[in-house]
């Protein structure tokens, strides 16, 4: 079968999106590593699809792919490029849409300068929520991995988080923790690893090794969860410069009880169809 996809990206966190309302087509696993396979497909971080809604109330179903054929719950840029996607496919006409992913319902808004602000839900902190093992929610919780005792944060924007404070992110082991932390014991579901180098309360810069990826240029939901870690250990105020190796994101989070929002560009890179 002939599938057109869109190659789009968020600050190059890279990925195809697929419009299963106008086609009809049921992805595999297989399928996902094709096309995310940069030698023998498209290549990307993630795969992306536009679904009808399950839920009443809600614009479209969105769902995500990591590059290795899982599915996933949330995926940050993701939500940018959808916005995006579904409004210059004129798959609707609306500014604000609801789009319901694995993780519940997310807002998406087109903003004047033609980025997207996303309202990402509440953080959870809860490690049994997350997942993550422990005997109780904390600002920071031992870790031992690599024959070191980490402290860290643990996070879930519906994905999975795992935050490391570091000095300097240009010099952190992200290939080699990152890693060895994605599929540590204590995260059952496996997790993505942040490193957070805070320059000041409103400026971090930040390197995120993805859960099924690898490193990726920028990581939305790492960007959350590394504000909703600093602002909890009392590094951060209420809105952060996320420095990431692909560009900057807008995060605001005013604390428990509240949402998340993030606020960053999405691009569109080509239109293309695939045997497949
Ligand atoms: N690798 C993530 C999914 C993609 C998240 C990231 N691309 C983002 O922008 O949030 C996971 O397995 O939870």
């Amino acid at each position: 079968m002939q599938l057109r996809f869109t190659k789009m990206h968020g600050l190059g966190n890279d990925f195809v999106v697929v419009d299963l309302i106008t086609q009809r087509f049921r992805l595999k696993p297989h399928h996902i590593r094709r096309l995310a396979d940069r030698h023998f497909g498209i290549g990307c971080d993630q795969v992306l699809t536009v679904e009808i809604p399950t839920q009443p109330d809600v614009d479209f179903r969105y769902r995500i792919y990591n590059a290795e054929g899982s599915e996933v719950e949330q995926c940050g840029n993701g939500a940018r490029c959808f916005a995006r996607f579904v409004r210059d496919k004129r798959l609707t006409g609306k500014q604000k849409i609801k789009v319901e992913t694995l993780a519940g319902i997310i807002e998406l808004e087109l903003t004047p300068n033609r980025h997207v602000r996303v309202d990402m839900g509440e953080p959870i902190l809860d490690p049994k929520r997350i997942p993550f093992t422990a005997d109780q929610q904390a600002q920071t919780y031992a870790l031992e991995a690599d024959g070191q005792q980490l402290q860290v944060g643990a996070v879930s924007m519906g994905n999975p988080h795992v935050v490391l404070n570091v000095e300097d992110t240009t010099s952190a082991p992200v290939d080699h923790l990152g890693a060895i932390l994605e599929s540590h014991p204590r995260f059952p579901q496996r997790v993505n690893v942040g490193f957070m180098q805070v320059l000041d309360r409103q400026h971090i810069r930040l390197r995120v090794f993805e859960r099924g990826v690898g490193e990726t240029l920028a990581c939305g939901t790492g960007a959350c969860a590394a504000v909703v870690a600093g602002i909890t250990q009392g590094k951060l105020d209420e809105t952060v410069s996320v420095k990431l190796p692909g560009g900057e994101l807008e995060i605001h989070w005013a604390g428990p009880g509240n949402a998340v929002i993030m606020t960053g560009p999405a691009a569109t890179v080509f239109e293309g169809q695939i045997q497949i």
